[in-house]
C-alpha cells in the first residue's frame, strides 16, 4: 500500500530524515519507536504532505501513485488520514460540523461520538480547551468520519486515562478493520486475509500495543530507520537496554 524509497527530508534547511526505506502492505499495522527528536512526527507529516517538510531526495508511493509532491488534500482524497501529536484548535467550527466536513456529510455524528464517549463535545469548537486525552478522542472521531484506508497515528494514547485507553485501542482496531462493530457496537474480529486498511503508529509508552495487534516495529534513530522486528520484542529490548544499545545490533 505504501512504499517509501530513499527518502531524505529537511526542515528549515536541516536534514531530519535520512535515506528512509519503508514498505507497508495492505492489512499491516507498523509501529514506530524512537527517542525524542529522532524524526518520527517528521516522517508522519512528510507522508501526509505538510509543506514545512521538504523532500530533498526519494519517493513516496501510495497505492501505486507517486505522491511525493502531492498536496495534503489530494493525499487525503486518496485515502490517507493523520491524527496529530498536538492537534490544532479551530475556532468558529464545531466538532459536529467537522465530522460533516470529514465525511462529506455522510456520517452520523451523534452515533460516532457515542462510540467514543464524546457526545458532549460535539457542539464545542474543534479542540478548543480540550484536555490532552480529549484531544486524542477528537482526532479519532475525525478519522472515523474520514474513514481513511491508511492511518498515520502520532502517539494516539498519550494523555489518555486507563479507562479511555481501551476505548482508544478499540477505535483504532475499528479504524484499521481489525474489528467491525456488530449491531450492538460490540467488536467482532476480522480475519487476517480480509483486512485491507493499514497504518503507521508512533508510541512511546507502548500501551497501545496491549490493544492493537501490530505486525512490524521499527526504530527511528537519529533520522534513520535503524531496526525492524516484532513490535513487542523490540519494545522490550528498548525498555531493557535503551535506544542506543537496541540499534547497535544493526549499526
Ligand atoms: N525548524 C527547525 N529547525 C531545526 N530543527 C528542527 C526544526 N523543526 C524541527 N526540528 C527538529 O527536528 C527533530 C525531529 O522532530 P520530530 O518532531 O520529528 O521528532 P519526534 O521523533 O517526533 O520527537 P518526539 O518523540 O519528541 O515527539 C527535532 O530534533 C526537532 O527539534
Amino acid at each position: 500500500m505504501l512504499k517509501v524509497q530513499d527518502l531524505t527530508v529537511a526542515v528549515d534547511g536541516k536534514i531530519i530524515l535520512d535515506q528512509i526505506d519503508l514498505t507497508i502492505n495492505p492489512g499491516e499495522i507498523h509501529v514506530l519507536f524512537g527517542p525524542n527528536g529522532s524524526g518520527k512526527s517528521t516522517l508522519l507529516g512528510t507522508l501526509m504532505g505538510f509543506a514545512r517538510f521538504k523532500v530533498l531526495n526519494g519517493r513516496i508511493i501510495f497505492k501505486g501513485n507517486d505522491i511525493t509532491y502531492l498536496p495534503v488534500y489530494e493525499r487525503a482524497r486518496l485515502g490517507i488520514g493523520l491524527s496529530f501529536q498536538r492537534p490544532p484548535t479551530i475556532r468558529g467550527l464545531t466538532m459536529r460540523d467537522m465530522v460533516g466536513i470529514c465525511s462529506h456529510g455522510e456520517a452520523d455524528a451523534d452515533e460516532m461520538a457515542e462510540r467514543l464517549n464524546f457526545s458532549r463535545f460535539l457542539d464545542r469548537e474543534v479542540n478548543h480547551g480540550f484536555s490532552g486525552g480529549e484531544l486524542k478522542r477528537s482526532e479519532l472521531l475525525q478519522l472515523l468520519a474520514q474513514d481513511p484506508e491508511f492511518l498515520l497515528l502520532d502517539e494516539p494514547e498519550s494523555g489518555v486515562d486507563v479507562e479511555n485507553l481501551a476505548l482508544v485501542g478499540n477505535t483504532i482496531n475499528q479504524l484499521l478493520d481489525r474489528d467491525i462493530p456488530d449491531t450492538n457496537h460490540r467488536p467482532r474480529k476480522v480475519k487476517r486475509e480480509q483486512r485491507h486498511k493499514a497504518g503507521l503508529v508512533i508510541t512511546h509508552t507502548g500501551h497501545i500495543l496491549n490493544y492493537v495487534n501490530a505486525d512490524v516495529g521499527h526504530v527511528l534513530y537519529q533520522g534513520r530507520l535503524s531496526c525492524e522486528g516484532n513490535p513487542l520484542e523490540l519494545f522490550k529490548c528498548i525498555q531493557k537496554v535503551g535506544y542506543g544499545e537496541c540499534v547497535r545490533c544493526v549499526v
